[in-house]
């Protein structure tokens, strides 16, 4: 399965990515954000936390406007695989991939800390690995987290089991305590939580390694 990280000026995830995916298994290419274009054969990208062009406009505003974008959008179009992990999630709702965008937290303040997640639904390739209402820990770090969309799209997300992993207990003001949601293809998921801090033993949890080790042999096989 071969995977491409994307890296935007102010990305700090890209490399921790890059390491839960190939530990996972997966054969990683980095990509720096003025490439108008992905290798060919990539069955994965993922988008990274971080703060790209300082945050500055909206949390993943500009990344979206980067020369990638066009290439990431497309492939999504063509109905490749995607993961957005914090501003990764902020990008892809800003480039249109995934619906609903990512606002200031209620409490105004930035937030470290681990998080416990319910995983809402294990029909996708990315929470494949998990069972249906798992809970588990997943380190946040965001001062845009709070997750939100129009009723009429929640209830979308509801009605096609789009709601991936949801807060217990809530964290960051999100609807519906929403921490992931899943494109109508179920091939894009964003989330704020971190799995790839949470993918080995060293940094302290590893809750967040069989999402990676389900995405890779699901893709291995699909
Ligand atoms: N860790 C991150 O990806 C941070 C995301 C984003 N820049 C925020 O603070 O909301």
């Amino acid at each position: 399965m071969k995977a491409a990280v994307i890296t935007f000026p102010g990305s700090n995830c890209d490399r921790d990515l890059a390491v839960a995916l190939s530990q996972a298994g997966a054969d990683v290419t980095r990509i720096w954000h003025k490439d108008d274009a992905l290798p060919d054969g990539i069955d994965l990208v993922a988008v990274p936390g971080g703060f790209s062009f300082g945050d500055y406009l909206r949390c993943g505003a500009i990344a979206a406007q980067s020369p990638i974008a066009g290439a990431l959008r497309a492939h999504a179009e063509r109905g490749g695989y995607m993961i957005g992990i914090c501003n990764g999630f902020q990008v892809l709702t800003e480039l249109g991939v995934l619906p609903g965008a990512l606002m200031r937290n209620t409490g105004l303040t930035f937030l470290c800390k681990p998080a416990t997640l319910r995983v809402e639904t294990r029909d996708s390739a990315f929470t494949a690995g998990y069972a249906a209402g798992q809970v588990i820990t997943v380190p946040v770090a965001h001062h845009d987290g709070n997750y939100q969309i129009a009723p009429e799209g929640l209830e979308a997300l509801r009605a096609e089991d789009r709601v991936a992993f949801t807060y217990a207990p809530a964290v960051n003001g999100s609807v519906a305590d929403i921490a992931g949601v899943l494109s109508a293809n179920r091939r894009v998921l964003g989330m704020m939580p971190h799995p790839e801090r949470a993918a080995d033993p060293a940094t302290g949890g590893t809750d967040g390694a069989a999402l990676f080790r389900g995405l890779v042999q699901g893709l291995a096989t699909a």
